[in-house]
């Protein structure tokens, strides 16, 4: 069996806006986030993290974002997308371990949710999916509630 392993890191920062989307779960806050998409930033590291274990490149190589197509899109479309992409490469995902960091909001009420979603779009069982939160402790831009940033760390097998 060929093993892969790949990771993918994003930042979005935070703009105008009542609600963000995290690991396709809409959370209500006081800002949203500044996208082309639907700044779903741990969808988008996840996105990365698969490609480049399959060797497929980037998500900004696969929907840029200059492309009008992609704006506002749902970032779950572009997640199943890629897998789609690896199931046809014969492979598929063992396991995904993300880290969102993020000073606010706060995150655990939503984490089994996102498990959830995730799980259905990876073709994992929940279980095969961990999603963690951490803050900065205040410090950096993300301590200065900035932005938010993501993490992913995946393992593939065909
Ligand atoms: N946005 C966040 C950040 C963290 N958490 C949870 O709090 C725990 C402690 O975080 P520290 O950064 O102080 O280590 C962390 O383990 C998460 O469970 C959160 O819910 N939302
Ligand atoms: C997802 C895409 C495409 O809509 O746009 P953004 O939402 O701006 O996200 P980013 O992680 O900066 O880059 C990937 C993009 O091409």
């Amino acid at each position: 069996m060929g093993m892969r392993i790949g990771h993918g890191y994003d930042v979005h920062a935070f703009g105008p806006g009542d609600v963000i989307t995290l690991g396709g779960v809409k959370i209500a806050y006081k800002q949203g986030f500044v996208a082309h998409s639907d700044g779903d930033v741990l969808i988008h590291a996840l996105c990365d993290a698969l490609l480049g274990a399959a060797g497929l490149g980037d998500i900004g190589k696969h929907f840029p974002d200059t492309d009008q197509s992609f704006e506002n899109i749902d970032s779950r479309i572009l997640l199943r997308h890629v897998i789609e992409l690896l199931q046809k490469s014969g492979y598929w995902v063992v396991n995904a371990d993300c880290t969102v960091v993020a000073q606010a909001p706060k995150l655990a009420p939503f984490i089994d949710q996102m498990r959830v979603v995730l799980a259905e779009d990876l073709a994992v069982t929940q279980a095969d999916v961990n999603v963690k939160a951490t803050t900065t402790e205040k410090l950096g831009f993300v301590g200065r509630k900035e932005g938010v940033e993501a993490h992913a760390v995946v393992l593939i097998a065909k």
